[in-house]
Protein backbone atom coordinates (compact mmCIF):
# COMPACT_ATOMS: atom_id res chain seq x y z
CA UNK A 1 0.00 0.00 0.00
CA UNK A 2 1.44 3.12 -0.79
CA UNK A 3 1.95 5.24 2.32
CA UNK A 4 0.32 8.47 2.58
CA UNK A 5 1.59 10.95 4.85
CA UNK A 6 -0.89 13.99 6.88
CA UNK A 7 0.26 16.55 4.60
CA UNK A 8 -0.14 14.51 1.53
CA UNK A 9 -3.53 13.63 1.91
CA UNK A 10 -4.30 17.56 3.38
CA UNK A 11 -2.67 18.67 -0.56
CA UNK A 12 -4.47 16.29 -2.43
CA UNK A 13 -8.14 17.39 -0.20
CA UNK A 14 -6.88 20.80 -1.12
CA UNK A 15 -5.71 19.99 -5.32
CA UNK A 16 -8.92 17.80 -5.91
CA UNK A 17 -11.72 19.32 -3.98
CA UNK A 18 -10.54 22.69 -3.34
CA UNK A 19 -11.92 22.52 0.00
CA UNK A 20 -9.58 23.77 2.24
CA UNK A 21 -7.01 26.47 1.98
CA UNK A 22 -3.39 26.78 2.09
CA UNK A 23 -3.91 28.43 5.43
CA UNK A 24 -6.43 25.84 6.90
CA UNK A 25 -4.10 22.79 5.67
CA UNK A 26 -1.11 24.63 7.95
CA UNK A 27 -3.96 24.89 10.86
CA UNK A 28 -4.64 21.49 10.83
CA UNK A 29 -0.95 20.31 10.57
CA UNK A 30 0.06 22.41 13.39
CA UNK A 31 -3.03 21.04 15.45
CA UNK A 32 -1.68 17.71 14.62
CA UNK A 33 2.38 17.79 15.58
CA UNK A 34 0.87 19.36 19.30
CA UNK A 35 -1.49 16.15 19.52
CA UNK A 36 1.77 14.22 18.49
CA UNK A 37 3.75 16.29 21.54
CA UNK A 38 0.32 15.67 23.89
CA UNK A 39 0.58 11.68 23.05
CA UNK A 40 4.48 11.90 23.71
CA UNK A 41 3.94 13.25 27.18
CA UNK A 42 0.95 10.76 27.69
CA UNK A 43 3.37 7.80 27.00
CA UNK A 44 5.47 9.22 29.53
CA UNK A 45 3.12 8.33 32.17
CA UNK A 46 4.34 8.48 35.71
CA UNK A 47 8.14 8.73 34.00
CA UNK A 48 6.94 12.33 32.76
CA UNK A 49 5.41 13.40 35.68
CA UNK A 50 2.05 13.96 34.35
CA UNK A 51 -0.09 11.75 36.27
CA UNK A 52 -2.16 13.27 39.09
CA UNK A 53 -4.21 15.80 40.07
CA UNK A 54 -2.83 19.98 38.97
CA UNK A 55 -5.01 20.53 42.24
CA UNK A 56 -6.67 23.76 40.52
CA UNK A 57 -10.49 24.00 39.07
CA UNK A 58 -11.41 24.78 35.46
CA UNK A 59 -14.38 26.98 34.79
CA UNK A 60 -16.49 24.10 34.85
CA UNK A 61 -15.49 24.57 38.30
CA UNK A 62 -14.07 20.28 37.44
CA UNK A 63 -10.52 19.32 39.38
CA UNK A 64 -7.86 19.80 36.74
CA UNK A 65 -5.41 16.59 35.67
CA UNK A 66 -2.02 17.71 35.20
CA UNK A 67 -2.32 16.86 31.67
CA UNK A 68 -5.39 18.47 31.25
CA UNK A 69 -3.05 21.81 31.80
CA UNK A 70 -0.10 20.40 29.95
CA UNK A 71 -2.38 19.58 27.06
CA UNK A 72 -3.81 23.05 27.04
CA UNK A 73 -0.19 24.69 27.16
CA UNK A 74 0.85 22.67 24.20
CA UNK A 75 -1.93 23.25 21.88
CA UNK A 76 -1.90 26.58 22.81
CA UNK A 77 1.99 27.09 22.68
CA UNK A 78 2.09 25.55 18.87
CA UNK A 79 -1.46 26.99 17.49
CA UNK A 80 -0.01 31.01 18.72
CA UNK A 81 2.90 30.66 16.67
CA UNK A 82 2.23 28.72 13.54
CA UNK A 83 -1.89 28.54 12.85
CA UNK A 84 -3.32 30.73 11.19
CA UNK A 85 -5.41 32.08 13.99
CA UNK A 86 -7.43 34.78 15.20
CA UNK A 87 -8.49 33.04 18.74
CA UNK A 88 -8.68 29.85 20.41
CA UNK A 89 -11.03 28.62 22.90
CA UNK A 90 -11.16 25.55 25.24
CA UNK A 91 -12.46 23.60 27.67
CA UNK A 92 -9.74 24.47 30.26
CA UNK A 93 -10.24 28.35 29.80
CA UNK A 94 -12.75 30.75 30.85
CA UNK A 95 -12.55 33.08 27.72
CA UNK A 96 -11.17 33.25 24.43
CA UNK A 97 -7.36 33.66 23.79
CA UNK A 98 -6.71 36.10 21.05
CA UNK A 99 -3.14 35.75 19.09
CA UNK A 100 -1.07 38.28 20.54
CA UNK A 101 0.73 40.59 17.83
CA UNK A 102 -0.11 39.24 14.61
CA UNK A 103 -1.29 41.81 11.63
CA UNK A 104 -2.75 40.66 9.64
CA UNK A 105 -5.43 38.78 11.91
CA UNK A 106 -5.80 35.14 11.06
CA UNK A 107 -8.97 33.95 9.26
CA UNK A 108 -9.84 31.02 11.78
CA UNK A 109 -11.10 30.14 14.97
CA UNK A 110 -9.61 27.26 16.94
CA UNK A 111 -11.86 25.77 19.68
CA UNK A 112 -10.75 22.31 21.79
CA UNK A 113 -10.97 19.84 24.71
CA UNK A 114 -7.24 19.32 25.33
CA UNK A 115 -7.47 16.28 27.20
CA UNK A 116 -10.56 14.34 26.66
CA UNK A 117 -11.40 11.81 29.43
CA UNK A 118 -9.75 12.99 32.22
CA UNK A 119 -10.87 9.87 34.73
CA UNK A 120 -8.72 7.55 33.00
CA UNK A 121 -5.49 9.33 32.61
CA UNK A 122 -4.66 7.91 35.56
CA UNK A 123 -5.29 4.11 34.81
CA UNK A 124 -3.59 4.21 31.33
CA UNK A 125 -7.28 3.26 29.39
CA UNK A 126 -7.84 5.30 26.08
CA UNK A 127 -7.85 9.34 26.26
CA UNK A 128 -7.79 12.22 23.42
CA UNK A 129 -7.65 15.76 22.32
CA UNK A 130 -10.80 17.11 20.47
CA UNK A 131 -10.93 20.09 18.07
CA UNK A 132 -12.94 22.27 15.86
CA UNK A 133 -12.52 24.88 13.69
CA UNK A 134 -14.48 27.66 12.47
CA UNK A 135 -14.06 31.00 9.95
CA UNK A 136 -13.71 34.21 12.00
CA UNK A 137 -16.76 36.11 10.99
CA UNK A 138 -16.12 38.83 7.85
CA UNK A 139 -14.55 42.18 9.40
CA UNK A 140 -14.20 40.95 12.74
CA UNK A 141 -12.51 43.36 14.71
CA UNK A 142 -10.60 42.24 17.61
CA UNK A 143 -11.73 38.52 18.91
CA UNK A 144 -14.71 38.19 20.99
CA UNK A 145 -16.54 35.23 22.41
CA UNK A 146 -19.51 36.31 20.46
CA UNK A 147 -17.63 35.53 16.93
CA UNK A 148 -16.99 32.05 18.30
CA UNK A 149 -21.34 31.32 18.96
CA UNK A 150 -21.76 29.62 15.22
CA UNK A 151 -23.83 27.01 14.68
CA UNK A 152 -21.79 23.75 14.24
CA UNK A 153 -22.86 23.27 10.62
CA UNK A 154 -20.59 25.76 9.78
CA UNK A 155 -17.43 24.30 10.97
CA UNK A 156 -14.69 23.84 8.41
CA UNK A 157 -12.54 21.11 9.80
CA UNK A 158 -13.21 18.69 12.96
CA UNK A 159 -11.35 16.28 14.50
CA UNK A 160 -9.85 14.01 17.40
CA UNK A 161 -6.78 12.61 18.51
CA UNK A 162 -6.91 9.64 20.39
CA UNK A 163 -3.99 7.98 22.42
CA UNK A 164 -4.68 4.84 22.95
CA UNK A 165 -2.85 1.25 21.89
CA UNK A 166 -2.21 3.54 19.18
CA UNK A 167 -1.72 6.98 18.39
CA UNK A 168 -4.68 7.78 15.57
CA UNK A 169 -5.88 11.04 14.07
CA UNK A 170 -9.05 11.06 13.08
CA UNK A 171 -10.40 14.34 10.68
CA UNK A 172 -13.11 15.66 8.66
CA UNK A 173 -12.83 19.10 6.57
CA UNK A 174 -16.36 18.23 5.15
CA UNK A 175 -15.51 15.63 2.41
CA UNK A 176 -15.66 12.56 4.67
CA UNK A 177 -13.49 11.28 7.41
CA UNK A 178 -9.88 9.60 7.31
CA UNK A 179 -8.12 8.34 10.09
CA UNK A 180 -4.64 8.38 10.51
CA UNK A 181 -2.29 6.83 12.42
CA UNK A 182 1.05 7.86 14.06
CA UNK A 183 3.96 6.09 12.99
CA UNK A 184 6.13 6.37 16.77
CA UNK A 185 9.88 6.04 15.14
CA UNK A 186 9.05 8.08 12.25
CA UNK A 187 7.05 10.99 13.78
CA UNK A 188 4.56 11.21 11.09
CA UNK A 189 1.06 10.41 10.76
CA UNK A 190 0.37 8.18 8.00
CA UNK A 191 -3.29 7.46 6.47
CA UNK A 192 -4.43 3.83 7.47
CA UNK A 193 -8.41 4.68 6.75
CA UNK A 194 -10.30 6.48 4.11
CA UNK A 195 -13.65 7.70 4.27
CA UNK A 196 -14.72 6.18 7.44
CA UNK A 197 -18.53 4.90 7.49
CA UNK A 198 -20.46 4.05 10.60
CA UNK A 199 -22.90 0.99 10.06
CA UNK A 200 -26.49 2.18 10.02
CA UNK A 201 -27.89 -0.67 12.46
CA UNK A 202 -26.16 -1.61 15.46
CA UNK A 203 -26.12 -3.89 18.20
CA UNK A 204 -24.15 -1.78 20.69
CA UNK A 205 -24.78 1.14 22.96
CA UNK A 206 -22.69 3.59 25.24
CA UNK A 207 -24.63 5.38 28.36
CA UNK A 208 -23.41 5.48 32.07
CA UNK A 209 -25.66 3.35 33.21
CA UNK A 210 -25.14 4.79 36.92
CA UNK A 211 -27.29 7.73 35.94
CA UNK A 212 -30.82 5.31 34.95
CA UNK A 213 -32.50 6.85 37.88
CA UNK A 214 -32.41 10.61 36.72
CA UNK A 215 -33.26 10.20 33.08
CA UNK A 216 -35.98 11.39 31.63
CA UNK A 217 -39.01 8.91 30.43
CA UNK A 218 -37.81 8.79 26.51
CA UNK A 219 -34.35 7.94 27.94
CA UNK A 220 -35.85 5.54 29.93
CA UNK A 221 -38.00 3.72 27.89
CA UNK A 222 -35.24 3.81 24.78
CA UNK A 223 -33.11 1.76 27.15
CA UNK A 224 -35.58 -0.60 28.67
CA UNK A 225 -36.28 -1.73 25.47
CA UNK A 226 -32.38 -2.13 24.61
CA UNK A 227 -32.11 -4.43 27.72
CA UNK A 228 -35.40 -6.16 26.99
CA UNK A 229 -33.60 -7.32 23.92
CA UNK A 230 -34.78 -10.33 22.26
CA UNK A 231 -38.04 -10.82 23.94
CA UNK A 232 -38.51 -7.07 23.79
CA UNK A 233 -40.27 -4.54 21.23
CA UNK A 234 -37.05 -4.51 19.21
CA UNK A 235 -36.43 -8.00 19.24
CA UNK A 236 -32.45 -8.63 19.26
CA UNK A 237 -29.94 -8.65 22.09
CA UNK A 238 -27.23 -5.30 22.22
CA UNK A 239 -24.40 -5.15 23.98
CA UNK A 240 -23.11 -1.87 26.26
CA UNK A 241 -20.00 -0.35 26.09
CA UNK A 242 -18.83 2.79 28.01
CA UNK A 243 -15.45 3.96 28.09
CA UNK A 244 -15.44 7.14 30.00
CA UNK A 245 -13.78 9.00 27.30
CA UNK A 246 -16.05 10.37 24.29
CA UNK A 247 -12.90 10.44 22.11
CA UNK A 248 -13.02 5.99 22.68
CA UNK A 249 -15.95 5.88 22.72
CA UNK A 250 -16.93 7.55 19.27
CA UNK A 251 -13.80 6.02 17.22
CA UNK A 252 -15.27 2.23 18.57
CA UNK A 253 -18.47 3.76 16.94
CA UNK A 254 -16.85 5.16 13.97
CA UNK A 255 -15.18 1.32 13.51
CA UNK A 256 -17.91 -0.59 13.99
CA UNK A 257 -21.42 1.28 14.60
CA UNK A 258 -23.37 1.93 17.73
CA UNK A 259 -25.09 4.60 19.39
CA UNK A 260 -23.36 7.12 22.22
CA UNK A 261 -25.52 9.23 24.42
CA UNK A 262 -25.35 11.37 27.43
CA UNK A 263 -28.42 12.77 27.93
CA UNK A 264 -29.77 15.30 29.77
CA UNK A 265 -31.06 14.07 33.44
CA UNK A 266 -33.11 15.08 36.32
CA UNK A 267 -30.21 15.80 38.90
CA UNK A 268 -30.01 19.64 38.46
CA UNK A 269 -32.21 20.63 35.03
CA UNK A 270 -29.89 23.75 34.80
CA UNK A 271 -27.56 21.92 33.81
CA UNK A 272 -28.48 20.26 30.05
CA UNK A 273 -25.94 17.31 30.30
CA UNK A 274 -22.47 16.93 30.64
CA UNK A 275 -20.93 17.77 27.54
CA UNK A 276 -19.71 20.50 26.10
CA UNK A 277 -21.92 22.12 22.41
CA UNK A 278 -18.63 23.76 21.31
CA UNK A 279 -15.54 21.59 21.76
CA UNK A 280 -17.39 18.28 22.31
CA UNK A 281 -20.63 17.70 20.55
CA UNK A 282 -20.34 19.96 17.72
CA UNK A 283 -16.96 18.55 16.20
CA UNK A 284 -18.00 14.64 17.28
CA UNK A 285 -21.07 15.98 15.54
CA UNK A 286 -19.59 16.65 12.35
CA UNK A 287 -17.26 13.98 12.39
CA UNK A 288 -20.24 11.30 12.68
CA UNK A 289 -22.26 13.03 10.20
CA UNK A 290 -19.46 12.97 7.72
CA UNK A 291 -19.33 9.33 8.43
CA UNK A 292 -22.88 8.47 7.50
CA UNK A 293 -24.21 8.86 11.16
CA UNK A 294 -26.31 11.27 13.01
CA UNK A 295 -25.96 13.39 15.86
CA UNK A 296 -28.72 15.23 17.91
CA UNK A 297 -29.73 16.89 21.63
CA UNK A 298 -32.57 14.83 21.30
CA UNK A 299 -35.06 16.81 19.30
CA UNK A 300 -32.64 18.28 16.97
CA UNK A 301 -29.43 18.28 14.81
CA UNK A 302 -26.52 19.16 16.87
CA UNK A 303 -25.19 21.19 14.33
CA UNK A 304 -28.11 23.22 14.12
CA UNK A 305 -28.09 24.60 17.19
CA UNK A 306 -26.94 28.12 17.89
CA UNK A 307 -24.69 28.17 20.52
CA UNK A 308 -25.43 30.93 23.43
CA UNK A 309 -21.94 30.41 25.47
CA UNK A 310 -18.63 29.58 25.34
CA UNK A 311 -19.33 26.54 28.13
CA UNK A 312 -22.43 25.74 26.87
CA UNK A 313 -23.66 22.05 27.80
CA UNK A 314 -25.63 20.12 25.25
CA UNK A 315 -27.55 16.33 25.77
CA UNK A 316 -26.15 14.14 23.11
CA UNK A 317 -27.09 10.91 21.21
CA UNK A 318 -24.76 10.46 18.30
CA UNK A 319 -23.71 7.61 15.88
CA UNK A 320 -25.41 4.97 14.21
CA UNK A 321 -28.17 6.53 11.76
CA UNK A 322 -31.41 3.76 12.95
CA UNK A 323 -30.66 4.53 16.60
CA UNK A 324 -30.27 8.06 16.68
CA UNK A 325 -33.46 8.59 14.80
CA UNK A 326 -35.27 5.71 17.18
CA UNK A 327 -33.96 7.40 20.42
CA UNK A 328 -35.08 11.15 19.23
CA UNK A 329 -38.15 10.22 18.00
CA UNK A 330 -39.09 8.90 21.98
CA UNK A 331 -38.13 13.00 22.93
CA UNK A 332 -40.21 14.32 19.98
CA UNK A 333 -43.16 12.25 20.39
O1 LIG B 1 -17.74 9.97 34.15
P1 LIG B 1 -18.96 10.02 33.28
O2 LIG B 1 -20.09 10.79 33.86
O3 LIG B 1 -19.37 8.68 32.77
O4 LIG B 1 -18.57 10.91 32.02
C1 LIG B 1 -17.79 10.48 30.99
C2 LIG B 1 -17.77 11.57 29.97
O5 LIG B 1 -17.11 12.70 30.52
C3 LIG B 1 -16.05 13.11 29.69
O6 LIG B 1 -14.89 12.54 30.22
C4 LIG B 1 -15.86 14.59 29.69
O7 LIG B 1 -14.62 15.00 29.16
P2 LIG B 1 -13.42 15.73 29.98
O8 LIG B 1 -12.50 14.71 30.54
O9 LIG B 1 -12.83 16.53 28.88
O10 LIG B 1 -14.07 16.59 31.04
C5 LIG B 1 -16.36 12.46 28.33
O11 LIG B 1 -15.22 12.17 27.63
C6 LIG B 1 -17.06 11.19 28.74
O12 LIG B 1 -17.95 10.73 27.77
MG1 LIG C 1 -14.11 16.05 27.25
MG1 LIG D 1 -11.14 17.72 28.80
Amino acid sequence: MKRVSLTQHLVEEQRLNNAITAELRLLIEVVARACKTISHSVGKGALGGILGSADTENIQGEVQKKLDVISNEILLEANEWGGHLAAMASEEMETIHPIPNRYPMGEYLLMFDPLDGSSNIDVNVSIGTIFSVLKAPEGMGAPTEQAFLQPGAQQVAAGYAVYGPQTMLVLTTGHGVNCFTLDREMGSWVLTQRDMRIPEQTKEFAINMSNQRHWYPPVQRYIDELLAGKTGPRGKDFNMRWIASMVADVHRILNRGGVFMYPADARDPSKPGKLRLMYEANPMAMIVEQAGGAATDGRQRILDITPTSLHQRVPVFLGSKSEVEQVTGYHVE
